[in-house]
């Protein structure tokens, strides 16, 4: 399966929200990264035919989705980036009502429900009020609901948004375990979301693609600009001053720093492996033209 963005882009009013993407996806996890108002939910709502793009084509397997109605409708799931809920309904019950809006006769519910609650770790709480579920309890049953139609294009906006970090793990093997023969896109600003479970990474700003690829080689592309240096508090400052910094940590005296700069920041400073984090810190490192 393959869905292609053929020159899509979004304008509001003057502004360009999209500017003349091309991306294709297959099967597979694509965490789609980008800062506040880099354009994801714009993407997403475009993707998912709730917007329409003001110029350019979405196409699946060839086909404009504008032109597949339903058909194209039963092939996704959607996490919206602020479900709403029932919140008196209960988990079951919230799952039947949502089966019947997809059109799943209610014997094949009862049939697939207990096995989408297992997938998403929710057994255990079937007959809770909804307004009872802790904040990633509802993400989950916001992840069951989206993969009810068994959907082959699963989308997920910001899902993790306010989750604690066990929350995050559990999210994290969640996605893991649905997405083989799926393609699945994420969007996110928290890149360890998705930097052990996306297959691709695309990374927007300011509404154009900036970079896409894997985790390995969008890392493998900044190899050398990333540096490690150990300094007393005075230097720490001076080279905060001058370098985009990742990461600092004060050791009794010490300063830990991690650097992003093509140029080697200071004498005794080290070579490190790159993260995602530091190729998305480049991205704003070269957007501020440091
Ligand atoms: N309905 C709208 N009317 C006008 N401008 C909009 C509208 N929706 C979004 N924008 C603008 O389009 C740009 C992209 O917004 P979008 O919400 O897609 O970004 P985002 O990456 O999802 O941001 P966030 O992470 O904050 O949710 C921003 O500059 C935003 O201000």
């Amino acid at each position: 399966m393959k869905l292609l963005l053929d020159h899509v882009s979004k304008k509001y009013g003057n502004k360009y929200a999209l500017k003349d993407l091309n991306i294709e996806f297959s099967d597979g996890v694509y965490g789609i990264l980008g800062a506040n108002g880099a354009g994801k939910t714009t993407l997403i709502s475009i993707i998912t035919g709730i917007l329409q793009q003001t110029s350019g084509q979405v196409k699946l397997d060839g086909s404009d989705i504008k032109d597949m109605g339903t058909k194209y409708l039963d092939k996704i799931g959607y996490l919206p980036q602020y479900p709403q809920f029932y919140p008196n309904f209960r988990v079951k019950e919230f799952l039947m009502y949502m089966c019947s809006i997809k059109d799943i006769p209610q014997k094949k519910a009862k049939e697939i429900l207990p096995e989408i609650m297992e997938e998403v770790n929710l057994c255990d709480h079937m007959n809770k009020k909804i307004k009872e579920l802790s904040g990633g309890m509802r993400q989950r049953l916001g992840i069951a609901q989206a993969i009810l139609n068994d959907p082959k294009i699963l989308i997920l906006d910001e899902p993790t948004a306010g989750l604690d970090p066990g929350e995050r793990i559990r999210f994290r093997n969640i996605i893991s375990n649905i997405a083989k023969n799926r393609m699945v896109l994420i969007s996110t600003h928290i890149v360890s979301d998705i930097e052990y479970i996306a297959n691709q990474v695309v990374i927007l700003q300011e509404g154009k693609l900036n970079r896409m690829g894997t985790v390995e080689g969008l890392c493998n592309d900044i190899q050398g600009s990333v540096w490690k240096v150990n300094v007393d508090e005075m230097t720490a400052e001076e080279l905060m001053k001058n370098y985009l910094t990742s990461n600092i940590k004060r050791v009794d005296e010490n300063v830990l720093m991690r650097i992003i700069s093509k140029n080697k920041p200071i004498k005794n400073a080290r070579m490190s492996e790159p993260q995602l984090e530091d190729v998305f810190l480049t991205v704003f490192c070269e957007q501020a033209g440091i």
